[in-house]
């Protein structure tokens, strides 16, 4: 699915080669600052690194439309994007970027039912709590249909009872659909739980020696 050679990014990143398969739920893990969140954002081509090669289905990603790369690799991030408008044109902002076909009003009500959002679609996305539009981004992504889902720590907003409905359900979907997740967490326990395995960053990354003044 993703393979990487020798990249190089700022003094952030250096990997020798690293390999995604598809049709598994991957977690990041690695201490504040070690790359994670640039790492995601090279895989859907929002940077671009300075040396090495990624490839996304064998093809260089630079040599892929960014906007078709996007509707197949999506990402979510820490930030929940909410648009101005209701809940149902939040949902359906996605669809329109992927081409998908439109979903109903029932198909959405029950999507927001398994994510335990209890809102009107009519109702103000922006009048959501954080935890809520972290679970009204979850909906809009899954129903994109994507290939891969890079997620930066996803579920930061949510309470361990609500956080493990949303990654059941997602984890579930994902699985039976064979669609692949990269996921940023800093809980051991949700790494642990949902990923079929974990990529370490201190184990990726090419040691460079430490320079004292
Ligand atoms: N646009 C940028 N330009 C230069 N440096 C950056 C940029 N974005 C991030 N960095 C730096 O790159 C390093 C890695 O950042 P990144 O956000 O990828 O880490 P992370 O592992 O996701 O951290 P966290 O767990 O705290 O979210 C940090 O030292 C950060 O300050």
């Amino acid at each position: 699915m993703f393979e990487i050679q020798n990249l190089k990014y700022k003094d952030i990143l250096d990997i020798n080669i690293l390999e995604l398969e598809s049709g598994k739920v991957f977690c990041l893990f690695g201490e504040s600052g070690s790359g994670k969140s640039t790492l995601l954002k090279i895989f859907n081509g929002m940077l671009t690194p300075d040396e090495g090669v990624v490839r996304y289905k064998k093809e260089k990603i630079t040599q892929l439309d960014p906007v078709e790369l996007r509707k197949e690799v999506v990402m979510l991030g820490q930030d929940p994007v909410v648009f101005e408008g209701t809940v149902r044109d939040n949902l359906l902002a996605g669809l329109r970027f992927s081409g998908e076909n439109e979903v109903t009003d029932q198909e959405m009500s029950s999507l927001l039912k398994e994510l335990h959002l209890e809102k009107e679609l009519d109702e103000d996305a922006t009048k959501l709590s954080g935890g809520e539009q972290q679970r009204l981004a979850f909906g809009r992504v899954l129903l994109m249909n994507a290939n891969v889902y890079l997620m930066d720590e996803p579920t930061s907003a949510l309470d361990e009872g609500t956080e493990t409905v949303v990654m059941d359900y997602f984890t579930k979907n994902i699985k039976k659909q064979n669609k692949t997740v990269i996921m940023v967490t800093h809980s051991k326990e949700i790494s642990e739980k949902y990923s079929d395995r974990i990529i370490y960053m201190d184990e990726i990354l090419t040691k460079v020696g430490v320079h004292h003044e």
